[in-house]
Order: structure tokens, then sequence, then C-alpha cells
């Protein structure tokens, strides 16, 4: 079955929402819009959003990053801005837009602009949030803040395949889905629905990252496959979508990662290269798919 994007909510008499409007009007200027998805909790998602984020800064890119994972709002973090100040503008007709704090990593990159519900709750406090409050919060994220001009917009969402996901692919027409999972074989089947709910959503592009592919031994030097092998590849095969490459475990990620650093910008590791990798053959797949529209 394949679900149609439907036209916005036109209640007679009402008219689209002037928030669905403002998302409509800003993502005029984003020219890719990529979401970034796992199937499951804990693949690492975030620090592929992060660092794919930055590995197209670190090229000279315009990117915005927004945490849509309001369950689990770690961005902010990973790029170091947590504790920035978010200040906001009134517009005439009322409504606020919220500025995105930035970070260049010391000119290592362009300015990466990030927005995330982080910046909204104390850290320590959950978000205890019905789907429509949380729908109503992303859509807040995309159109209540002033992105400017973007070469790239990438959206973490939070795991799984709930509805705030189809709520924000009906509101913003996607460029690409990239599908973060491990090569663990339940991983592997929470992501053959991730995948099949972008496929439905017409999503133009949809690539697969297997993220914690292997560990190289830092004592004998010997690849190990902690988690299985090639299962990213294979799953990406049998549902006929890119395979945009491979992630190993790298202790520096983490550690990077609880610093505000990515691990992208410790270039000689090996997870920088693969990031760096992957970057350039998504950035060559979009650049294609533009040209062929
Ligand atoms: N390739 C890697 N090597 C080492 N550590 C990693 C790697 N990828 C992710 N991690 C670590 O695994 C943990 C989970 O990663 P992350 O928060 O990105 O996952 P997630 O899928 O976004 O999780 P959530 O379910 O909360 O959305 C983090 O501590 C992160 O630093």
């Amino acid at each position: 079955m394949t679900i149609k994007t439907p036209p916005n909510f036109n209640v007679p008499g009402l008219g689209v929402d002037p928030l669905t409007q403002r998302i409509k009007e800003k993502e005029k200027e984003w020219k890719y819009k990529i979401a970034v998805l796992s199937g499951k909790g804990g693949v690492g998602k975030s620090t592929v959003a992060v660092n794919l984020a930055t590995a197209l800064a670190k090229q000279g890119y315009f990117v915005g990053i927004l945490d849509a994972d309001v369950h689990g709002p770690n961005v902010a973090k990973m790029l170091g801005v947590e504790k920035a100040d978010v200040l906001a503008e009134k517009f005439e007709d009322g409504h606020f837009e919220m500025m995105p704090p930035m970070n260049d990593f010391s000119g290592q990159t362009t300015p990466i602009k990030v927005m995330s519900m982080g910046f909204m709750v104390p850290e320590d406090q959950p978000i205890v949030w019905r789907g429509p409050l949380v729908t109503k919060a992303i859509k807040q994220l995309l159109g209540d803040v002033k992105w400017g001009s973007l070469d790239f917009m990438i959206v973490d969402f939070p795991p799984g395949t709930g509805d705030q996901i189809l709520t924000v692919t009906q509101t913003i027409q996607l460029d690409a889905a990239i599908i973060v999972t491990t090569p663990q074989e339940v991983a592997l089947l929470d992501t053959g629905k991730a995948v099949n709910m972008m496929k439905q959503m017409n999503v133009p592009y949809i690539g697969v990252i297997e993220n914690m592919s292997y560990l190289i031994c830092p004592h004998c030097g010997n690849k190990i496959d902690i988690f299985g092998e090639g299962g990213g590849e294979k799953l990406a095969k049998k549902e006929g979508v890119d395979f945009l490459g491979k992630i190993p475990i790298d202790l520096k990620a983490r550690e990077a990662s609880d610093k505000g650093i990515p691990i992208v910008l410790y270039e000689d590791t090996p997870a920088a290269k693969a990031f760096m990798e992957i970057s350039q053959k998504l950035l060559a797949k979009l650049e294609e798919l533009k040209e062929k529209e």
C-alpha cells in the first residue's frame, strides 16, 4: 500500500494553520532535507546525524540540525552547545521565533545551527508528553526557528516508526532518509520497518548506514565483528535501497561526543574516515537526484 502525502488539513473557513504555513515558507530555503531514523533505539542514530552534519559543514556546506528526538535529546550536547542561551524574536503577528545556537569548532566547520527540545527543558527532567504534543513541538522547532538559508537541514528523529515521523514527513518534502542500524538481527528487523515507512512516504532517496560494524582490537589490531557481519548491506540489498557504508566502533567516538566534539573532527580515526566517505557518497547521490529532477 502506498500512502500518498495528503494535502494540508484545510478545514473550510480555517485554511492552513500558520505554523504549517511558516514551515512551508522556510523549507524553500533548505536545499536538501534529510531525515535520520532508526528502527531501534541506541544504535547510534544521533551520533550518525551529528557526524554527518559536521562532515558536511567541514566541507563548507551550511548545515542545520534539528533534534526531533524529544524524549532523549542529546544532539546539542554532542555538538557542544547544550548550555547555550536561546534568544527569541517577537513578530508583528505575535508569534516568536528562536535563534538556533551555533558551533563552528574554532573555524574547523561552517557554523552548524542546532535546535533541540533539550534547550527548553532542564537536562535531568524527562519529557512526558503524548504524541500530538510531541508532533506540535517538532513542528515548532521547524517553523518557529530562524533557520535561514541552508544547504542541509538534518532532522534526527526519535527511534521507531511513530506518528511524529509520519506527520513531519507529511509537512516537509524530504529529499532523503538515512536509516541507521547495527549489524545485529533484531536491529535489522526493525530497520526493515523504518525503510518501508520511508518508501511508503515516497522519500526519493533512502540510504542505510551500518554503525558499530566492527571493533579494531587495540592490542592485536584484529577486526572483531561484535554484532555480526554484513547485515546492513544485506538488508539494503533486500529492500532495494542504497548502502552508504559502515562505521566502526571507536572508543574515541563516545569520549568525543561526551566532550561535545564529533568524532569526524578527529581526522586520523577510522570512524572519522568512514563518516567523511559516507558524507561524500551521500552528497554525490543527492546531486545526481537533483540533476535528474
Ligand atoms: N561508532 C561508535 N563507536 C563507539 N561508540 C558509539 C558509536 N556510535 C554510537 N556510539 C555511542 O553509543 C551511544 C548511543 O549512541 P546514540 O545516542 O547516537 O544512539 P541513538 O540511536 O541516537 O540512541 P537513542 O535511542 O537514544 O535515540 C552513545 O554513547 C554514543 O557515543
